[in-house]
């Protein structure tokens, strides 16, 4: 499918006024950081980079009003529009829209012919499968995520026995992204009655409720999910930390040695299932093009320098200039990590050194130590 289809204006709004109350915690779960980074801003970051999308509205509780503004100007997001929300998440989407045909808070933003709905606690949504629900959007009016069930749907009684059990192959689980003709859900949402406002929960269902619309529905991959509890904070940050974000390392030292150890750093850290590019680049070349290409807008790049020298000398010029270096690209989400390793000629002790940087370097890509930033590891 290709991106060149959407033809027409495309928007989103991304309801994230609410509480969180099921994790528990008292930050709600889209401003809780992984990385540094608050998770509203990966999901954000997700859609910014999608060229055929115009704007984002962001819908915050009223008291995160302002820190969203200043997520925005720390993370450079250009496409956002922050709008407050309401007591229910039917509420504060329904502000969303709004942003596109009244406005109490600066201009109203041009009319998108489809508008896609994400909840912010969603990061791993990718351009394909926005693509497939926007053009479905388009021809039929709606269109949502759906995943098969994990569980069988019951109804109990109000004595808490089992009333009836649904038939599990007949149900699916309704997840987000869906995507609507901007028309069809402002005039469902118009029309939405108190009692859906209040304890509604499918926009799908307004779609068709209140402006006769049957959404297409769309199998969606499992990385759809919700984070809703506690243990998904941690499920999200691991997945941002173990398959998305990049990681390079650079093998420095004028040594024939250094090309033989950059592939054996690189054989080591493939069958520790790493994907890393070790190169024998220049520190700063590197540099230069991961914050020209802003590579590390989304994820934060690992960059491991790893400097061979033939002594136990002390820290020379040119590592202090990288350790000075890595203290300025931590602006621009780059983490310079600095391990200098002493090349011998005693074959057990090379190995051991090998070992033990592969060893050093899985850990600074895998945990990003903000404490190690700037500093120099030894082996
Ligand atoms: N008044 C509300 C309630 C919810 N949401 C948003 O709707 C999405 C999905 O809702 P849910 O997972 O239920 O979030 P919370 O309401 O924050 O969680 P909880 O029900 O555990 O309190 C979230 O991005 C949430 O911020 C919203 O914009 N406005
Ligand atoms: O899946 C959804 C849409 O169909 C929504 O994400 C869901 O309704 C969110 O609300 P909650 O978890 O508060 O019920």
């Amino acid at each position: 499918m290709e991106r060149d289809a959407v033809d027409f204006p495309v928007s989103v709004v991304l309801p994230a006024a609410g509480s969180g109350e099921r994790t528990g915690l008292s930050t709600p779960k889209q401003f809780c950081t992984f990385l540094n980074r608050p998770l509203i801003s990966f999901t954000i970051e997700t859609f910014e980079r999608i060229p055929w999308i115009e704007r984002i509205v962001v819908v915050v509780a009223k008291d995160s009003y302002d820190p969203m503004l200043h997520i925005i100007q720390q993370f450079h997001h250009a496409k956002v529009k922050v709008v407050e929300g309401g007591t229910t998440r039917h509420r504060s989407i329904f502000s969303g829209l709004q942003a596109f045909s009244e406005s109490s808070n600066g201009p109203v933003l041009p009319r998108p012919k489809v508008v896609i709905i994400h909840d912010a606690v969603r990061p791993f949504v990718d351009e394909e499968f926005l693509l497939k629900i926007t053009l479905a959007a388009k021809e039929h009016g709606a269109s949502g995520a759906i995943r098969p069930l994990v569980s069988t749907v019951i109804a109990t009684t109000s004595e808490g026995f089992l009333d009836h059990s649904l038939e599990r192959t007949k149900y699916r689980a309704s997840e987000m992204p869906q995507g609507f003709l901007y028309e069809v859900i402002y005039q469902a949402y118009q029309r939405c009655s108190e009692f859906d406002f209040e304890f509604g929960t499918e926009c799908l269902h307004l779609a068709l409720q209140y402006s006769g619309i049957n959404a297409k529905l769309i199998e969606g991959p499992p990385t759809l999910w919700k984070v809703t509890y506690k243990r998904d904070l941690a499920a999200a940050e691991s997945i941002i930390k173990e398959s998305l974000s990049l990681s390079a390392c650079l093998i420095s030292g004028a040594m024939a040695e250094t090309v033989e150890l950059s592939s054996r750093l690189q054989r080591n850290l493939e069958s520790h299932h790493m994907t890393t590019g070790v190169n024998l680049f220049e520190t700063e070349e590197m540099l230069k093009v991961f914050v020209e290409t802003k590579h590390a807008l989304l994820y934060p790049v690992v960059i491991v320098w790893v400097h061979v020298c033939m002594s136990d000398s002390a820290i020379d010029e040119e590592l202090n200039a990288v350790m000075e270096l890595s203290m300025k690209v931590k602006q621009e989400n780059i983490l310079l990590y600095g391990v200098q390793i002493i090349f011998s000629k005693v074959p057990e002790l090379w190995e051991r050194s090998v070992t033990r940087l592969t060893e050093i370097t899985e850990s600074l890509i895998r945990d990003r130590n903000p404490v190690l930033i700037g500093q120099m590891l030894r082996v």
